[in-house]
């Protein structure tokens, strides 16, 4: 009842007001067209199209900026120390687009283009001589981009082929250089040969450490995986009355520097072979890495002042890593304590060693001045 007497009463009024029903209509229709400009702004200062950051797309400044800084690198997955299957963190790598340039952005009169490439860099080993230390010291460059993990593309996926190997690559924008790491290179038999296929100019890094404490290292390693083999020693020796060492175990064999590198000279010039003295990068890490820096061709901008010595770790840490303002050192799986090895044991492979040492220095055009 009560609204047909406003109908009734709105009729009349209608009948009686129609300039003035024209006015309130007018008014309602300018209201509804500012409604529609604020919902509008709204839309667009709330970021409802960015929300969801595309990690292809970098719309601003203060975006590009934070995708250099390697945030955007974390926040993706890309790295997880000690992660050495290529399965984890891998889960989006097919459905990933191989040639397109995939990012395209619109700073006022600059424009971004990241793509994901080949890499121009990579570390190939040795295990345990501070690839990890390296590539997370590398990778506080602004001109650097490295894949967190291990790929194991030309050792293990080389079937998978090179756009495969491009689709794990980060996202990089020109002028950053592209890097992976994994040590199994610098001993594998078809890596070199694969990797000059792929580039020929590629930069190789290499970081050496000495063979002993390396092999302790890697056999320490082995046990905390599989527990119950057998002591060094055993594995170590052929025969333990003669002292007749068994160079073919693993543990022994990656320590023939001079063997493995005389592979990959027959492939590389040493002008493209960087090594990295392993000791070096735990007493002065800032003066190995402005040396690798000079060797990407980069500006140094790695330096001392990303470093400091952390005591209870026994290793340098970094400040402030990136994507992060606490300092960080690298987990509990670097810098373990060894297995322990009898002196003798020790002294034995020292003798193994010094021969293949001193060839190896001989190639590298440098002492490492292991014992
Ligand atoms: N800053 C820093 N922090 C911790 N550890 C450091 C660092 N720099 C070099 N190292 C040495 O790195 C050794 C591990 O080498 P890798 O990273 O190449 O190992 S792996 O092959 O990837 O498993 C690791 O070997 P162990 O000490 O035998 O554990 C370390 O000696």
């Amino acid at each position: 009842m009560a609204l047909l007497g406003w109908v009734s009463e709105g009729r009349e009024w209608h009948q009686n007001n129609p300039t003035d029903i024209r006015k309130v209509l007018h008014k309602l229709l300018i209201m509804l067209c500012l409604g529609i400009i604020c919902l509008t702004l709204l839309y667009f200062l709330t970021g409802c199209c960015g929300s969801d950051v595309p990690e292809n797309s970098i719309s601003t400044r203060p975006a590009r900026e934070w995708f250099l800084s390697g945030w955007y690198q974390e926040i993706n997955g890309t790295y997880k120390e000690d992660m050495v299957t290529v399965h984890h963190g891998y889960r989006d790598a097919g459905e990933r687009s191989t040639n397109t340039p995939d990012v395209v952005t619109h700073d006022p009169g600059t424009e971004w283009t990241a793509s994901r490439r080949l890499p121009q860099a990579l570390i190939i080993g040795v295990k345990k001589g501070g690839t990890r230390a390296l590539l997370e010291f590398l990778r506080l460059h602004p001109d650097i981009r490295a894949l967190g993990s291990e790929p194991h593309f030309f050792d293990r996926h080389y079937a998978r082929g090179l756009s495969w190997y491009r689709s794990m690559m980060p996202k990089a924008l020109d002028g950053q250089v592209v890097i992976e790491k994994t040590p199994r290179y610098f001993v594998n038999m078809e890596t070199p040969g694969r990797v000059h296929s792929m580039s020929r100019d590629v930069k190789l890094i290499v970081v050496v450490r000495d063979p002993v404490t390396r092999a302790i290292s890697d056999y320490t390693q082995i046990i905390s995986k599989t527990p119950n083999i057998p002591n060094f020693e055993t594995l170590a020796f052929k025969n333990s009355t003669n002292g007749e060492i068994d160079d073919l175990w693993s543990p022994l064999w990656i320590g023939l520097y001079a063997q493995h590198l005389e592979r990959w000279l027959a492939w590389f010039p040493l002008a493209q072979i960087h090594l990295v003295s392993g000791e070096g990068l735990i007493s002065d890490p800032a003066g190995e890495l402005g040396r690798v820096q000079d060797f990407l061709g980069l500006q140094r901008i790695v330096t001392d002042k990303h470093f400091y010595f952390n005591k209870t770790k026994g290793f340098p840490c970094l400040k402030k890593p990136e994507g992060s303002s606490k300092p960080h050192c690298l987990g509990k799986t670097k810098g373990r304590i060894h297995a322990p090895i009898n002196q003798e044991v020790i002294q034995r492979l020292r003798e193994f060693y010094r021969p293949h040492n001193k060839r190896f220095y001989q190639m590298a055009g440098k002492d490492f001045g292991w014992q």
